[in-house]
């Protein structure tokens, strides 16, 4: 019988403390808490140190250490432990002769091996963070202790040091390029069968990428674009503890990887944002899950008092959620400018204004147009979009017959058409022979109120609650660089980069304008408030293909239980 992986794995951290919260013991259980695991931690040393740097290191007696290892060790099954700072030879001697005691083997390829052994009492899987220098330079490892730290890699599922580490451990000069550390990792990991993490944010260049490296070279690499920021204080700490969590938890490396990457970089992106001290401050752990929480918000996306029940000016339309000002208009081609086409639509861009920056600003949108999305979540949404069109297709097909003129109803027909066949293409070039799954919660709820108002609201309305697919995607074109022929998604950027798509998008404004100033001024606010409606819509379509990563943290967990697995 195949042993289940535990559903919420537990994982110790053994390390040292940062009263500022940013790296060690702290970092490690907000991590591994982040990452769907059962934080545990065992302290080596005592770290007076803030985001300002270390003043003073007390280490306990080992005896000390020991009666820790042994409390929780005696009780919990470990499913993962991860070192941290180790600070002396003898507190990696002590870590080492329990690890003994405890069955841990030294590992070849152990990540793969250990995922298939069962939970409890079986050898935990180790990874090694080679703390030796904390990023305000001060020393974290007694320099004649780096013997010892790199005989305890050794024996470890996976190693993540940095590029001094790295250097110390394969006994070479730091590396000034990726492929340098790549090499030495390599030549270290053929040496000893032990994997290695090769991190790269103390090199320059645009990416930051993070690759795992085994005895037969890269296994998986992970790219993320580097940030300009100075929170970066426990970073490692924080990667390798999310890490081992994603490993305890059953996920093969590459999945592992990439999971903790890219819930780091959104932790690195927002860390400034805590406004926690004056040097290198820490990472935001819990931004990915306060985002999640959000998306579980039930407060209605359009407030009561951002629509008025009639409007006779467009001046009279505020923009959504109070937050005044429009977003800088990208600098544009004329080609592929889309301007608003008068008074009404110019009142509706301005008042979602905060949405459509959120739109861009998504980390969805913001990867994908970077390149640096993950190819399940590209698929995810491509396949999404896919249902999407076919029922927006519809929908246009259907204001088409209400339109008041036939030129309109020619031109909202034509659109239809254009829409099935030049911008679905796209989809079924990219997905052929690919199975479609059925459409998500988000896809239906946004394409149900577009064929129902399409269909029974006045034209007016119907027009206001199909114009931000168009408009919003063509913006977005609009402000890409053009995509460069190595660009993974270069197929989608460019459909959206193209003047005939920013065209299409003109039109729709145009008839919605036309639309808008024939109106009742009942009408229009109920249009306005359909055209708000719609682009929350969209921000939700893009955001659920996050949240699609996101959730293999928890997510599988509640899947299991719902099959009637029980928690380990
Ligand atoms: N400025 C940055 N922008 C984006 N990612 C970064 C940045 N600095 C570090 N990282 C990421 O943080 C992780 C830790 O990297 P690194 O700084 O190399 O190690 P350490 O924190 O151990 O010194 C890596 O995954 C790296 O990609
Ligand atoms: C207890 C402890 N462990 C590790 C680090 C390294 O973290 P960083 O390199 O980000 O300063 C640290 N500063 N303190």
């Amino acid at each position: 019988m195949t042993p289940v992986p535990a559903l919420v794995p537990r994982v110790l951290s053994i390390a040292g403390t940062d009263p500022s919260g940013g790296a060690g013991t702290a970092a490690d259980t907000k991590s591994i808490t982040a990452a769907g695991g059962y934080a545990m931690a065992v302290v080596t040393c005592l770290v007076a140190q803030s985001t300002r740097g270390v003043r003073e290191v007390h280490t306990p007696p080992t005896a000390f250490l020991r009666a820790q290892l042994d409390a929780v060790g005696q009780d919990v099954a470990i499913d993962a432990v991860k070192t941290g700072m180790l600070g002396t030879t003898e507190i990696i001697e002590t870590v080492w002769a329990w690890l003994e005691e405890l069955g841990s083997q030294p590992a070849q390829h152990a990540a793969r091996r250990a995922q298939v052994a069962g939970p409890g009492g079986r050898p935990p899987l180790l990874v090694v963070d080679p703390v030796m220098v904390a990023t305000s330079g001060d020393r974290l490892l007694e320099p004649q202790a780096e013997a010892a730290m790199t005989a305890l890699c050794q024996r470890a599922t996976v190693i993540t040091p940095n590029i001094a580490e790295l250097a110390v451990i394969t006994g070479q000069e730091p590396a000034t390029t990726a492929e340098e550390a790549l090499d030495q990792a390599r030549a270290w990991s053929q040496r000893t069968g032990t994997d290695v993490l090769v991190k790269t944010g103390h090199l320059s260049g645009e990416m930051a990428t993070t690759f795992w490296v085994g005895p037969d070279g890269v296994l998986a690499q992970v790219p993320t674009r580097r940030l300009a920021t100075t929170s970066t204080h426990g970073t490692g700490c924080s990667l390798s503890s999310a890490l081992a969590a994603r490993l305890a938890a059953g996920q093969e490396p590459a999945q592992a990887l990439a999971w903790s990457c890219h819930w780091l970089h959104e932790a690195i992106a927002h860390g400034a944002e805590l406004g926690v001290g004056q040097g290198h401050g820490p990472v935001d752990h819990s931004h990915r899950s306060r985002r999640l929480a959000l998306a579980a918000d039930t407060a209605p996306w359009v407030p009561r008092d951002a629509v008025p029940p009639a409007l006779e000016h467009p001046d009279e339309l505020r923009a959504v959620a109070g937050v005044p000002g429009l977003p800088s208009p990208p600098a544009a081609h004329p080609d592929r400018a889309v301007p608003p086409q008068g008074p009404w639509t110019r009142a509706l861009w301005r008042s979602a204004g905060p949405l459509i920056a959120q739109i861009q600003d998504s980390g969805f949108v913001r990867a994908l147009v970077e390149g640096t999305l993950a190819a399940p979540e590209f698929d995810f949404y491509l396949a999404q979009d896919t249902h999407y069109l076919a029922r927006y297709a519809k929908a246009l097909a259907t204001v088409s017959t209400r339109a008041p003129s036939a030129a309109q109803t020619a031109q909202w027909a034509r659109t239809a058409a254009a829409v099935i066949d030049d911008e679905a293409e796209l989809h079924r070039t990219w997905l052929a022979g690919r199975e479609l799954p059925a459409e998500s919660p988000v896809c239906l709820a946004y394409t149900d109120f577009l064929q129902a108002t399409a269909s029974v609201e006045p034209y007016a309305v119907a027009a206001a609650a199909l114009l931000p697919c168009p408009w919003l995607y063509a913006h977005i074109g609009a402000g890409m660089p053009h995509p460069g022929p190595d660009h993974p998604y270069a197929a989608w950027l460019s459909t959206y980069h193209d003047p005939v798509f920013a065209r299409m998008s003109n039109q729709a404004a145009a008839l919605t304008e036309q639309a808008m100033a024939q109106a009742t001024p009942t009408e229009r606010s109920r249009a306005a408030r359909a055209f708000l409606i719609a682009c929350r819509h969209e921000l939700e379509f893009f955001e659920q293909a996050r949240r699609l990563g996101d959730m293999q943290a928890g997510g599988a967990a509640v899947g299991q239980m719902q099959d009637g697995g029980a928690p380990a």
